[in-house]
């Protein structure tokens, strides 16, 4: 038999044949046919945050889809998606037989959900990365309930605050002077107070968005070991997300000034502490952004950019100095990540495919910049 259907083939085989069909001829292999330019890096992480099934409609670990179409599961959205959305789109280049001046990378990394720490972060600093040469990164960002998709130039550093109050114990029964619980409670306040005046700012002003103000959550208290016994320490714990325009060492001295007006004896530790925020040019003078940008003109599709509001391996590259942009394809689509009952539509996620098909051309073919050289 000449040909037979894929129905019919045993996968592994189907793999092979379309591996064939790519022309990777010598002397002029079709795997980006100017390696002297920088690299596109097609950035997704793999692992996922954990689920709380029994909040769940279906198993977070089956991919069930539903009669309507959408596919439930964890990483649905974050970001198993785009995983699959790029492969599908270089698979479908491919096989068209389309070859750019721009090699595209594709990486699949462990830990983001975890600060990156033993991920992109390490793997930034390898020369397996600087191989990769890469001059523009895309990676995760997040749905957008309205028709627009929602493209992140940015991001606020995570900051993790841990503050420790020492203070006198003794029996609970008595008024026992500077406890240690007293001055956690000054500390909690200020800190309370503005997380309240961000809140205000950005519920009074339009045209901010969440990503540009900072927030504050008090996400941990732990201390204490009898009710009947004042306790010698207590701490607390906060989690951070610090606006990029916000002085990084003048805040850290607020949180100093903050502690050191509860009284004696109250510290803090950071646990995580991002001090490099960085900003991807979206200006239309910028190479990148322009490509980027006009492939969403060109399909009549709405692109808003913000800052992400939490934060993402994206940081890591900013920070070595490639361009990254945070850009989940789902439009009409609530954002669940980290959620219960995680989901997409199969016709969003496909779609998904079919933008990423322009947009890696594009950028793949941006001819060579000053930055290359
Ligand atoms: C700093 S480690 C935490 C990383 C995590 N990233 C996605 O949710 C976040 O909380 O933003
Ligand atoms: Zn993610
Ligand atoms: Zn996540």
């Amino acid at each position: 038999m000449a040909s037979k259907g894929p129905e019919d083939e045993h996968p592994s085989v189907t793999l092979f044949r379309q591996y064939l069909r790519i022309r990777t001829v010598q002397p002029k292999p079709d795997y980006g046919t100017n390696p002297a330019l920088s690299s596109i890096l097609l950035n997704s992480h793999t692992d996922v945050v954990p689920v709380f099934k029994e909040y769940w409609s279906h198993d977070p670990f089956e991919a069930f889809k539903d009669s309507e179409g959408y596919i439930y599961g964890r990483g649905t959205q974050d970001m198993k998606c785009v995983s699959i959305q790029y492969l599908e789109a270089v698979r479908r280049l491919k096989l068209e037989g389309h070859s750019f001046p721009r090699t595209i990378h594709m990486t699949f990394v462990p830990e983001e959900e975890v600060g990156g720490h033993r991920g992109m972060e390490l793997f930034v600093q390898r020369p397996e990365f600087r191989a990769l040469k890469a001059g523009f990164a895309l990676d995760e960002g997040l749905a957008n309930p309205t028709d627009a998709f929602t493209v992140f130039y940015s991001e606020r550093s995570v900051w993790w605050v841990r503050v420790t109050s020492t203070g006198r114990p003794g029996h609970g029964s008595r008024f026992v002077e500077d406890t240690a619980a007293e001055k956690l409670h000054k500390v909690v306040s200020s800190i309370l107070a503005f997380r309240e005046k961000e809140r205000q700012r950005l519920q009074s002003n339009p045209h901010l968005k969440e990503g540009a103000v900072s927030s504050v959550n008090l996400t941990k208290l732990e201390g204490g070991v009898a009710y009947n016994v004042v306790p010698a320490s207590m701490s607390a714990g906060f989690d951070f997300r610090i606006a990029p325009d916000v002085d990084l060492k003048a805040f850290e001295k607020q949180l100093h000034a903050w502690c050191q007006a509860a009284g004696e004896g109250v510290t803090l530790e950071f646990v995580q502490k991002w001090m490099d925020p960085r900003v991807t040019p979206i200006d239309d003078s910028d190479p990148w952004w322009s490509a980027f940008s006009r492939v969403f003109k060109d399909m009549n599709l709405t692109l808003e950019a913000k800052i992400f509001p939490a934060t993402t391996d994206s940081r890591y590259l900013r920070a070595v100095g490639v361009p990254a942009l945070g850009f989940s394809p789902m439009n009409r689509t609530p954002v669940l990540l980290h959620d219960h009952d995680e989901r997409l539509h199969e016709a969003v996620f496909l779609r998904g495919i079919d933008i990423y098909t322009q947009l890696l051309p594009a950028l793949a073919s941006i001819p060579a910049l000053p930055s290359d050289s």
